[in-house]
């Protein structure tokens, strides 16, 4: 064995409900802000939606047991919101309770240990027709949410994660506007962070309120920042980029403050009023774990037509790429790994997140994803030494994705999985990366 992992490490898969499930408009599942995004002409490739997506919905137990059969340890899963709250409060939908206590069931059977993850972006529309998440009683509606998710599953999930990457929610649905609801403006941007982060500690609240035997944690997207070189305006662009992109979701938590550097020139330009006495106390609550979605590092050169953090990214030339054309960079894993670790203490992290897209076709009922394979051994190698030369308490790893699926603007053009989905007959073949990452479950390493 080349590269071995720790006794117990664990190996796993993720998906997100908007991406997989399809069956909108049954089970009594209300609508949500993504179904409403889809529609709207020009918003995803190819006029794409997640009405159908990989049916999960009807499949799960055919997904299961090809779970079963790769022999990961944990699957990460999202629930969505509008089926358990068709309005995103009231009466609970039960029907929506009953397809994930199936699902969780066949987990249970399969010998799988869900991760939850409560909030994968599909907030009810109606919740956002009252103002989403600039409107601060929604941080009210998702702290029921949980505890109602936590009253019905909870004897089935041994690890909740409140929110997945609360960045990019909060800024490329509010600011860059490319995701739902499609918003144009930063200082609501900010509004809608602040209260990501506060409903995620009224959700640990309520969790460790209930005396619950689970774990609980968040997942932040996050990428090491690296200056395009070493003038020092390029220096500090990186900084207050890494301010901008990771501290200001991770320290609110993690340290119970926003980063100073960034704060300060956002309230140059308009007061942050959203914050009210006592929200970083319950934003900091402490948590068990810390996910970590990782696929490229990012290269900040100084820009001052940029406001407030005066940089934009920059990409290295000849540099190998994946299909969504993001650089491949193991190192900067290995590199934010350690950060997290220098920054916030050895908190127990897990990857929550990782994998690559490409241009994968079916030929003669096999896939040859070699390319994948690669990045993920690259990942893999950089883990194992963020592990055994760093220290890092790494703790687990699941796979981006297990099931090719919608990818949000891109439609279903990109491809994430190591299950190939035919999106004509819903057919999935297993790719060449999942008989590899099964014999890497099996092996606890890098096969030799
Ligand atoms: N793009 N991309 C792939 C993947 C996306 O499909 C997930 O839903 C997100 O949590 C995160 O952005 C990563």
């Amino acid at each position: 064995m080349t590269v071995q992992f720790p006794k117990g490490f664990e190996w796993g898969v993720a998906t997100a409900s908007y991406q997989i499930e399809g069956a909108v408009h049954e089970g009594g599942r209300g609508e949500s802000i993504w179904d409403r995004f889809s529609h709207i002409e020009g918003n995803i490739q190819n006029g794409d939606t997640g009405d159908i997506a990989c049916d999960h919905y009807h499949l799960y137990k055919d997904d299961v047991a090809l779970m079963k059969e790769l022999g990961v340890k944990t699957y990460r899963f999202s629930i969505s919101w509008p089926r358990i709250f068709p309005n995103g409060t009231g009466d609970v939908n039960e029907e929506g309770v009953q397809f994930y206590r199936n699902l969780l069931e066949a987990l249970h059977e399969a010998g799988i240990e869900p991760a939850v993850t409560l909030f994968h972006w599909d907030l009810p529309q109606k919740l956002q027709d009252k103002g989403g998440w600039l409107n601060r009683e929604t941080a009210d509606a998702f702290a029921t949410y949980a505890k109602t998710c936590y009253e019905r599953f909870g004897d089935l999930v041994p690890r909740w994660i409140t929110h997945n990457e609360p960045f990019v929610h909060a800024f490329l649905g509010h600011y860059f506007g490319e995701m739902a609801p499609g918003m144009k403006d930063l200082r609501a941007t900010l509004q809608v962070s602040h209260h990501l982060l506060l409903s995620h500690g009224m959700a640990v609240k309520v969790h460790r309120e209930l005396g619950l035997q689970s774990e609980i944690g968040i997942t932040y997207s996050t990428s090491s920042v690296y200056p395009a070189n070493k003038h020092v305006k390029d220096k500090e662009a990186a900084e207050l980029y890494d301010g901008m992109l990771n501290k200001w979701f991770f320290d609110p938590v993690l340290l119970g403050s926003y980063p100073e550097d960034i704060k300060s020139r956002y309230e140059e330009a308009f007061p942050l009023d959203f914050i009210q006495d006592g929200d970083l106390d319950t934003i900091s609550q402490r948590i068990d774990f810390c996910g970590i979605n990782y696929y490229f590092r990012t290269i900040i050169a100084y820009d001052n037509t940029v406001p407030f953090w005066n940089g934009r990214e920059v990409q290295k030339e000849h540099a190998e790429r994946t299909a969504m054309g993001w650089e491949v960079y193991p190192d900067g894993l290995r590199q934010r790994l350690l950060e997290c670790k220098e920054r916030y203490g050895n908190l127990p992290l897990y990857i929550t997140e990782n994998g690559c897209a490409a241009d994968d076709v079916v030929n003669e009922g096999k896939v040859d994803d070699s390319f994948r394979i690669s990045y993920l051994d690259r990942h893999f190698k950089a883990m194992q030494e963020a592990i055994e030369q760093d220290g890092v308490n790494l703790k687990g790893y699941y796979l981006w994705s297990f099931l090719d699926n919608f990818e949000w603007a891109y439609g279903y053009d990109k491809r994430f999985g190591i299950v190939y989905v035919d999106y004509e007959t819903l057919q999935r073949v297993k790719k060449d990366s999942f008989y590899w990452y099964q014999q890497v479950v099996k092996e606890n390493g890098l096969p030799s």
